[in-house]
């Protein structure tokens, strides 16, 4: 077990050097045989990714030397420790002492002897003065409290305050502290429905509906790329908000589909589904490493309609003209803090002005390739209103050629969602839709140019 509490500590270092997480938990989960081994290696591992504030205002309480004093090493096993003492009933404080300490001994050299104990005083005295922890006080500074308790950079409780109110932003902060689900989306092109079910029923799957009908999500999964389903290409591991870009696009066989920033490839492969592999779609994408991904998913789930392209959007030319165009574009990503709790902590408050630039030279780069009375639907798995409604507004003012749509009608259509909404673009929180956190606006070229 103690080397259990080692592999954390060592992974949750690599992801402070950038690694990402899930890609980390995946290959980790794969050496571990025993299943309640692998349980707890997740809870953990995300645990003290998602609480990473809030542990360390613990430990900082607590400790007389500062956190910025301490070895990386000792800091990341006192959350660890930490974080069993606070969170894990299951786990008898003794053993998440003990085995913490250990793991932080077997990482250190063995001249670092005093830091070993220094870990083990540290996690004692946190045991012992547990219920006297005091939460910064909410009446007096309210996006603090919100901060702490959630574990949320102040910059990110800023701006969910200031945009939604302090009760909305309450609920999205703590719907992101939630673990996501895997959701699959059952892929028509390899198997019928009835084919998808049995498969799930023959690995023992269990599932339940979602607001969109062909996305599923799953109960008690720990490797959902290693199924029969998965492998024989009959399900992509999508978020349902996500699987609502394509479908709100409103595609129909034989179109020409411009796809602006298509890696991995779950929006374009579900494009190709509803066009039943008819027509063509031009995926793009900066980045040569992710458009291999689309290229496996491409082959794996029997698609044949994509040419792909390594390109970037902002300077992309091309003399075609399409009927449709999807920019689901790079964004500051705060609506899938649930599923990549890092998100977290790798950006900060300039990621917004930074995508939004980036997001503004895409769009006008490529609006003049959309036929008269084509489509573009602009999304992002983020919640900022810069590189939201802002973006679009901007888009809109300066181009009178295009008309934003009413997405509240086709979303009847196609899904099962029941959201109240007085706009004509769509904004899922986290928390008040029971999936990730997304941003859809479509727009359509009314005037030939
Ligand atoms: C949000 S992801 C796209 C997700 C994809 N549509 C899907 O559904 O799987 C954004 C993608 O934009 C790509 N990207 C970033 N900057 C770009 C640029 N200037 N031009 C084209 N692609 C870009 C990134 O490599 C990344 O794969």
């Amino acid at each position: 077990m103690s080397n259990l509490r080692l592999k954390i500590l060592q992974s949750l270092l690599r992801v402070e050097e950038g690694s990402y997480s899930n890609l980390l938990l995946n290959s980790e989960l794969k050496k571990i045989k025993d299943q309640r081994d692998k349980s707890l290696f997740t809870e953990i591992f995300y645990g003290v990714i998602r609480n990473k504030l809030y542990l360390d205002f613990i430990i900082d309480n607590y400790s007389k030397t500062p956190l910025v004093k301490m070895d990386k090493e000792v800091l990341m096993g006192l959350r660890i420790g930490v974080y069993q003492l606070f969170f894990l009933d299951k786990v008898p404080a003794r053993a998440a002492i003990y085995e913490s300490v250990e793991a932080v001994k077997t990482i250190l050299p063995n001249s670092k002897k005093g830091a070993v104990s220094f870990t083990n005083g540290v996690l004692r005295n946190i045991n012992r003065q547990h219920d006297k922890l005091a939460l910064p006080a909410k009446a007096k500074n309210p996006e603090k409290y919100l901060s702490v308790k959630y574990s949320y950079p102040i910059w990110m409780v800023n701006k969910f305050v200031q945009q939604y109110g302090f009760e909305s932003a309450e609920t999205i902060l703590n719907a992101g502290n939630k673990r996501s689900e895997v959701t699959y989306r059952h892929n028509s092109l390899k198997m019928t429905e009835k084919e998808f079910f049995q498969l799930l029923k023959a690995d023992g799957i269990e599932y339940e509906k979602t607001f969109l009908d062909s996305f599923f999500r799953l109960k008690k999964i720990n490797n959902p790329a290693a199924t029969q389903v998965f492998k024989k290409g009959g399900a992509y591991i999508q978020g349902t908000s996500a699987g609502l870009a394509s479908l709100l696009l409103d595609v129909k066989e034989g179109m020409q589909v411009l796809d602006l920033a298509a890696a991995p490839g779950g929006k374009t492969t579900h494009l190709a589904e509803i066009m039943n592999n008819t027509g063509e779609i031009t995926a793009l994408d900066i980045s040569q490493h992710r458009l291999n991904l689309v290229s496996d998913n491409l082959s794996r789930l029997g698609v044949t309609n994509v040419n792909l392209k390594i390109a970037d959007a902002a300077k992309y030319e091309d003399d075609k003209k399409y009927d449709r165009i999807l920019a689901d574009l790079p964004c500051s990503g705060l609506g899938l803090i649930s599923s990549k709790p890092e998100i977290k902590w790798e950006k900060d408050r300039s990621v917004i002005r930074k995508m939004a630039d980036l997001q503004y030279r895409i769009l006008n780069n490529n609006l003049s390739k959309l036929k008269k009375n084509g489509q573009l639907l602009y999304s992002t798995c983020t919640l900022t209103r810069e590189e939201n409604q802002d973006l679009i507004e901007r888009i809109l003012q300066e181009n009178s050629d295009f008309k934003l749509m009413d997405l509240n009608i086709k979303l009847n259509e196609i899904s099962s969602l029941t959201i109240e909404n007085k706009n004509k673009y769509l904004e899922l929180l986290p928390g008040e839709v029971d999936s990730e956190g997304f941003f859809f606006a479509l727009l359509k070229k009314v005037e030939s140019d």
